[in-house]
C-alpha cells in the first residue's frame, strides 16, 4: 500500500533521510520508532510529498505520488489521511467544523458534508460534541476529532505522527484502541511513527527501527522477536543476561507450544524468566526456560529447526 524506496532528504549539510526503503502492506499497521531526530518526521512528511525528497521513489495505493504533477498530486493526497500530535485542529472551528474542513476544500455540497461528518463523529465517539469548539474539549477528544478529520475523505491510508505523545497513558491507549479498530473496521492502512515502545506493542503489526537517517532493521513483530540479535525485540521485551543451561524462546501466535513440547518429548519446562504481553492484541515476547529430562536435547532441535532460540547463535 505504501512503498518508499530510495529516499534521501537534506536540509544543508544535516542529512534527514539516507537512503530509506519501506514497504507497507494493505490493511497493516506499520510504526517505524527512532529517537529525536532520526528522521522520522521527514520519512511521515515525504510520504505525502508534504515535504519533495531529494531522491527517491513514493508510491501509495498504487500511485507513484514522486511522479504525479501539482493538480493529481492534490487529488492522492485527499487519499492520505493524516494525525498529528499537538492536533492542528482549527480553535475558531466547532468539532463540526473541523471534520467537515476536507469536504469543503474538495467541493462536497452541504447535504453530504453534513452525513459525512454526523458518520465521522459518531464513528469516533464524539456524535454529542459537534458543537463544541476544540478549547472545550480533552486532549484525547481533540485526537479524536483529528481522526475523524483524517477520515473524512475516506483515505485508504492514515500517517500518525506522535498521536498519542501528548496524551497521558489511559488516554493514549483509548486512541490506540480506537486506530486499531478502525484498522480492523476499515480495513485502513496506518502508519505511525513514535518514540514510545508501548505504542508498538498496543497497535502495530509490524515495525521499523530508524537512526541517523537509516531503517536499521524492520518487519513483522513475532518475526522480529525470533531475530537473533534484534534490537527491537531486546527493546520491546528486555531480558537479563542468560545463564549457563538456560534457554530464551521467542514466543509468537502459538500459545500452546510448550505443553506440546512437554508431551512431545517428556521433557519439563521451567519458566525461570521472561516478558509477555499483548502485542497488536495477541500474546507475544520471550521466555527463559530451562529444558530438562531424556528428550532435552530433541526438544531444542524442535525449537531451534523452528528458528525460536533467537539468542543462541550471538
Ligand atoms: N525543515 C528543516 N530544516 C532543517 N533541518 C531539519 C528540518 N526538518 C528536520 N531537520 C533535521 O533533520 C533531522 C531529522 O529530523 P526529524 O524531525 O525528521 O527527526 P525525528 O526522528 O522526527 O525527530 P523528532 O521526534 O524530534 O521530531 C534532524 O537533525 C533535524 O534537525
Amino acid at each position: 500500500m505504501i512503498t518508499v524506496t530510495g529516499l534521501r532528504k537534506a536540509y544543508g549539510d544535516v542529512v534527514a533521510l539516507d537512503g530509506v526503503d519501506l514497504h507497507v502492506g494493505k490493511g497493516e499497521v506499520f510504526g517505524v520508532l527512532g529517537r529525536s531526530g532520526a528522521g522520522k518526521s521527514t520519512l511521515l512528511r515525504c510520504v505525502n510529498l508534504l515535504e519533495r525528497p531529494d531522491e527517491g521513489t513514493v508510491t501509495v495505493d498504487g500511485r507513484e505520488l514522486t511522479a504525479l504533477g501539482a493538480a493529481d498530486l492534490r487529488r492522492a493526497r485527499q487519499r492520505i489521511g493524516m494525525i498529528h500530535q499537538h492536533f492542528a485542529l482549527l480553535s475558531s472551528r466547532t468539532v463540526a467544523g473541523n471534520v467537515a474542513f476536507p469536504l469543503e476544500v474538495m467541493g462536497v455540497g452541504r447535504a453530504a458534508r453534513a452525513r459525512r461528518v454526523a458518520e465521522m463523529l459518531d464513528l469516533v465517539g464524539l456524535a454529542d460534541r459537534a458543537g463544541a469548539y476544540p478549547a472545550q474539549l480533552s486532549g484525547g477528544q481533540k485526537q479524536r476529532v483529528g481522526i475523524a478529520r483524517a477520515l473524512a475523505a475516506e483515505p485508504s491510508v492514515l500517517l500518525s505522527d506522535e498521536a498519542t505523545s501528548a496524551l497521558d497513558p489511559a488516554t493514549t491507549q483509548s486512541i490506540l484502541a480506537l486506530l486499531r479498530r478502525l484498522n480492523r473496521e476499515l480495513g485502513l492502512t496506518i502508519l505511525l511513527i513514535t518514540h514510545e515502545m508501548d505504542v508498538i506493542k498496543a497497535v502495530c503489526d509490524s515495525a521499523a527501527i530508524m537512526s541517523d537517517g537509516r531503517i536499521t532493521e524492520t518487519g513483522r513483530i513475532p518475526d522480529l522477536l525470533a531475530t537473533p540479535g534484534s534490537r527491537l525485540a531486546a527493546e520491546l521485551f528486555p531480558l537479563p543476561p542468560a545463564e549457563p543451561g538456560i534457554v530464551t524462546v521467542a514466543l509468537g501466535g502459538d500459545q500452546t507450544l510448550l505443553s506440546r513440547l512437554a508431551r512431545a518429548y517428556d521433557v519439563d519446562v521451567a519458566v525461570v524468566g521472561g516478558a509477555v504481553e499483548q502485542v497488536a492484541g495477541a500474546p507475544a515476547g520471550r521466555l527463559r526456560l530451562r529444558i530438562t529430562g531424556a528428550g532435552a536435547a530433541d526438544a531444542l532441535t524442535h525449537l531451534r529447526e523452528r528458528g525460536l532460540l533467537p539468542e543462541e547463535d550471538r
